[in-house]
């Protein structure tokens, strides 16, 4: 009789985990079929969502989001695991990006989401900022990026840090014939760049013998250790945070590097103008906002205060969004003109007839900086490096939060809370949008057939540089450090791409090449003498 019972139990049993497997067979089954008769987006799994899916695409993430949004019509809808997993769309139609971006720009903030994860490294700073806290800053910023005394001291800047240093280097490799990781240099410089536009401080990456600089190392891996709280679920990295374990122990003492060195130069700022009285001598950001301490609010009635903490979180996401965009973007640029020897000699005769316009007009050659003004009329310079940011945007990937239920131009509904996601990526791979040769590098695509000038693009088609209110700031500043640095190399030497090397996107917020891109400097054979450093 025991026995029996121990034989039925086991049936019983062996059947209960039967049916159990069997269940979920049919269950994924079902869900997978379901998902695929009502969605045309990716595959979606029974409680893991689209999480396996993704997974299964890391590597080319940015392709497979592409050929997913091709399949779809242009936006897909996703859900991550059930029970509080993340849900939203991903789009790349212009008209939905226009909504989000200006239409409906109120409704969809950075968001909660967003900013839990960068608060460690950006505090309250314009990046990581909604509201009034955003307005503020971002009326200060594009008030002083615009103005005058910036202007010439950032072309001042970007000038001296080319030719005083970028160029010095380029001489020493092209010398010994050393190949070297062009978008670590680019990197190098950008980096010193923007801090002197924030803090009126150089931090010296841009040595010839290359050196390790603590700030600019404790900022990358800050910022690349933030990315790991939008990969992990919450529960993981909050619990890493609070135990002071993994990634979260190493973010943590990178993001007292950064803010040790930010909080100092805040104080001797402040130190410096409280001595002399003013700040007169410096054209940095810093400066501009150390002296305007209490600034009439751009809300009206109200009086606003740029407290040291918030003038230290400005700086340092003006740092985040000025330091890797313009150099990732140089670096994909010399990739995509080295075997396209056309557009080369286009840059260079364009190059040459300005300087031989200098030359007519009986002007001194000089060192041959370029001006400001000169730089302005290279329009297919520009158009080349439009075009490179085209097919490889610095931000390939960027998303808001939805703060109420809302329905996207083209019907794909929103629920409050939702991630919307727009792909710049795909967007230059949509042949509705840029025709058959959208996958083509093709610079010509920028120049007016009317004028032969450089004619720009809709926002929101060619959102590289954001688009509405928070249109990117430094986009003036950042094509005059693109342009004056691919001009000034350009002209001096032909840079050689290293056979055998894979180049690829490495998956994060920034398109950088994930192996970078080793180059080597041969100079031109023009007659270079008074073409010094
Ligand atoms: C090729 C170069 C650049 C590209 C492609 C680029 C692109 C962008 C994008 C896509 C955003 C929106 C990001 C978001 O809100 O999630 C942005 C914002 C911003 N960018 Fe740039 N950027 C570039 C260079 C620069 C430079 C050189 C600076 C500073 C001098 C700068 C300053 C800013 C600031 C302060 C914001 C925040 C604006 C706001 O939220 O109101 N950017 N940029």
């Amino acid at each position: 009789m025991a026995d029996w019972a121990v034989l039925w139990k086991e049936v019983a049993g062996g059947f209960r985990a039967m049916d159990l497997a069997v269940a979920m067979s049919g269950l994924f089954l079902f869900s997978c079929v379901a998902h695929r008769a009502t969605h045309k987006g990716p595959m979606h799994w029974p409680v893991l969502g689209i999480i396996p899916t993704l997974f299964l695409h890391l590597s080319n993430v940015h392709d497979w989001i592409t050929a997913a949004l091709s399949h779809a019509g242009g936006t897909f809808w996703f859900h991550g695991m059930w029970l509080g997993g993340a849900h939203g769309v991903v789009t790349a139609d212009p008209a939905n990006v226009e909504y989000i971006l200006r239409t409906r720009f109120a409704n969809f903030p950075k968001g909660k989401y967003y900013r839990e994860r960068f608060v460690d490294l950006l505090g309250d700073g314009i990046f990581n900022a909604d509201d009034g806290v955003w307005r503020e800053q971002r009326h200060t910023a594009a008030s002083e990026m615009h103005s005058v005394r910036f202007g010439s001291y950032s072309a001042q800047s970007i000038s001296s840090l080319v030719h005083g240093k970028l160029l010095r280097l380029l001489s020493r490799l092209a010398a010994t014939g050393e190949a070297v990781d062009i978008q670590d240099v680019f990197l190098r410089f950008t980096f010193d760049n923007i801090c002197m536009a924030a803090f009126g401080v150089d931090p010296g990456c841009l040595a010839v013998d290359l050196p390790e600089v603590g700030f600019a190392r404790a900022f990358e891996r800050a910022t690349e250790l933030s990315l790991f709280r939008f990969i992990v679920p919450p529960f993981v990295w909050k619990l890493m945070r609070r135990l002071g374990v993994g990634p979260e122990r190493e973010l943590k003492e990178a993001v007292r590097v950064v803010h040790e060195f930010a909080e100092k130069t805040v104080l001797d700022r402040r130190a410096e103008f409280v001595s002399s009285g003013d700040l007169r001598d410096r054209s940095d950001l810093l400066s501009r906002l150390v002296e305007t301490k209490e600034e009439p609010a751009a809300v009206a009635g109200e009086k606003f205060r740029f407290s040291d903490k918030l003038i230290k979180d400005f700086c340092i996401s003006f740092i985040l969004a000025g330091r890797d965009t313009s150099s990732v973007a140089l670096a994909w640029f010399f990739w995509l003109i080295h075997d396209r020897p056309d557009v080369e000699s286009r840059i260079l005769d364009e190059i040459h007839s300005i300087i031989r316009q200098r030359e007519e007009k009986q002007e001194k050659p000089g060192d041959l900086v370029f001006a400001v003004e000169e730089l302005g009329r290279m329009d297919y310079l520009q158009a080349a490096l439009s075009e490179a940011l085209r097919l490889y945007p610095s931000v390939p990937i960027d998303f808001k939060e939805a703060v109420e239920d809302d329905v996207l131009p083209d019907g794909s509904p929103v629920r409050s809370g939702a991630r919307v996601i727009y792909s710049i990526y795909s967007m230059a791979r949509a042949e509705a949008l840029w025709g058959k040769d959208c996958r083509e590098y093709r610079p010509e695509r920028w120049i007016s057939k009317e004028t032969g000038r450089f004619a720009g693009e809709n926002q929101f088609k060619y959102p590289v540089f954001n688009a509405g209110p928070r249109l990117c700031v430094g986009k003036k500043f950042a094509y005059l450090q693109m342009k004056m640095v691919a001009a000034a190399v350009l002209l001096r030497y032909k840079v050689r791409v290293v056979e055998g090397q894979v180049v690829e996107p490495k998956l994060t917020t920034t398109l950088y090449m994930r192996n970078g891109l080793l180059v080597t400097f041969k100079p031109r054979e023009r007659n270079l003498s008074d073409v010094g450093p």
